[in-house]
């Protein structure tokens, strides 16, 4: 059995982790909270992160000790806030073997310097981007806790790493598809989230298919120029991680994202929808970095420019809609 570590035990991480050991591998979580190590260990439960999983795979455990978790892994996952993913790696770097493969999960952008979660895990940890991989797609962490048919795409610059992370991540139910365009698979996972909370606050303040359908269009076409600006494959925009993801995300109450949208839409504060969400909503943070990172690559953001007066100056869901679409008629 493969060892595979993997760094942060909420949602997603402790829902991936069910997947690395349903593929036959040993799973090793590092988390910070001895609550949720304790019951991984003792009751095979993350009751706090997981609930609906009612039993974890007797093959995963949880450590507190970040030497203990990912001595001996060939496998590094990481799943932390993406905001703390920086300060949270920086001790792992002299402890993860030489010969490692290191694979975000992470859907965000760093608000302070606006990089991607790539370029933040291989600076953490010194690690060669051929020993990179991310993993992205249309996941809904409850949807594939109960084992529904899902897929993700792995990609690395390497593809002989993305093809190893997809051969110990591929489940009877989870279908890992290879990429070598990481940058696109980047900014997939952490633009849509910019749209999803649009979407989300189009629903909350009242609006249909319509109104929810043409912000969804508008942001794809906009993380798409961005991507490509940014030096990625437009093809990846149209699979799995990107309309794919958009499609899930958009239409879900299960994610954060759309959830903290939806709320703001339907007439709660900033700190009242934060108060309100069930564990990270990437795209608030991330929203900023977008508009920073169009501004550097000379790219336009009108969405994500639109969402951060929604996050920063509190404009509400119709004069966010009036800022995207109110301007003169242009192309498509
Ligand atoms: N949930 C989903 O459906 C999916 C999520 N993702 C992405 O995966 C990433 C993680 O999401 P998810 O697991 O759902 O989020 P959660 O909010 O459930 O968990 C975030 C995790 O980060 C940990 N964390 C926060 N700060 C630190 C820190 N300083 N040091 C160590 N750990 C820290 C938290 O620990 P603690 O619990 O102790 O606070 C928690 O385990 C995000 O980028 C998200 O976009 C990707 C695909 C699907
Ligand atoms: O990325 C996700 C689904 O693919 C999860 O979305 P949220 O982070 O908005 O819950």
């Amino acid at each position: 059995m493969t060892k595979i570590a993997v760094l942060g035990a909420g949602a997603w991480g402790t829902t991936f982790g069910q997947v690395l050991a349903d593929a036959g591998n040993q799973v090793v979580m590092w988390g910070i909270e001895p609550a949720v190590v304790d019951a991984i260990n003792h009751d095979h439960r993350n009751p706090v992160r997981t609930p609906t999983i009612e039993r974890l795979p007797d093959a995963m455990t949880a450590s507190l000790d970040r030497e203990e978790a990912v001595d001996g892994a060939g496998i590094v996952v990481v799943a932390i806030a993406a905001q703390h993913a920086r300060e949270a790696l920086e001790p792992f770097r002299p402890l993860i073997g030489a010969d490692a493969v290191v694979v975000s999960l992470m859907k965000g952008i760093e608000r302070t310097t606006d990089k991607r979660m790539d370029q933040v895990v291989t600076e953490a940890l010194g690690l060669p981007e051929e020993r990179f991989a991310a993993v992205s797609g249309p996941n809904l962490s409850r949807e594939v806790a109960v084992r529904q048919p899902s897929a993700a795409v792995v990609a690395s610059v390497s593809p002989e790493t993305a093809q190893r992370v997809a051969q110990a991540c591929e489940a009877p139910y989870f279908k890992p598809f290879v990429s070598t365009d990481v940058i696109g698979l980047e900014l997939c996972g952490a633009l849509k989230n910019v749209t999803a909370l649009a979407v989300g606050m189009s629903r909350g303040a009242g609006y249909g298919e319509n109104t929810a359908a043409m912000i969804q269009a508008r942001g794809l076409a906009e993380l798409t120029a961005l991507g490509e600006a940014a030096g990625a494959d437009a093809k990846t925009f149209a699979g799995l991680a990107g309309v794919g993801d958009l499609i899930a995300t958009c239409a879900s109450s299960l994610s954060r994202n759309y959830t903290f949208g939806f709320n703001l839409g339907r007439g709660m504060s900033i700190e009242e929808a934060t108060e309100a969400s069930q564990g990270v909503a990437e795209g608030v943070p991330a929203t900023n970095a977008v508009v920073g990172m169009g501004r550097s690559l000379g790219e336009p953001t009108p969405l994500a420019q639109a969402m951060s007066h929604v996050l920063d100056q509190g404009l509400d869901c119709a004069g966010m809609i009036e800022e995207l679409f109110g301007g003169p008629i242009s192309a498509e």
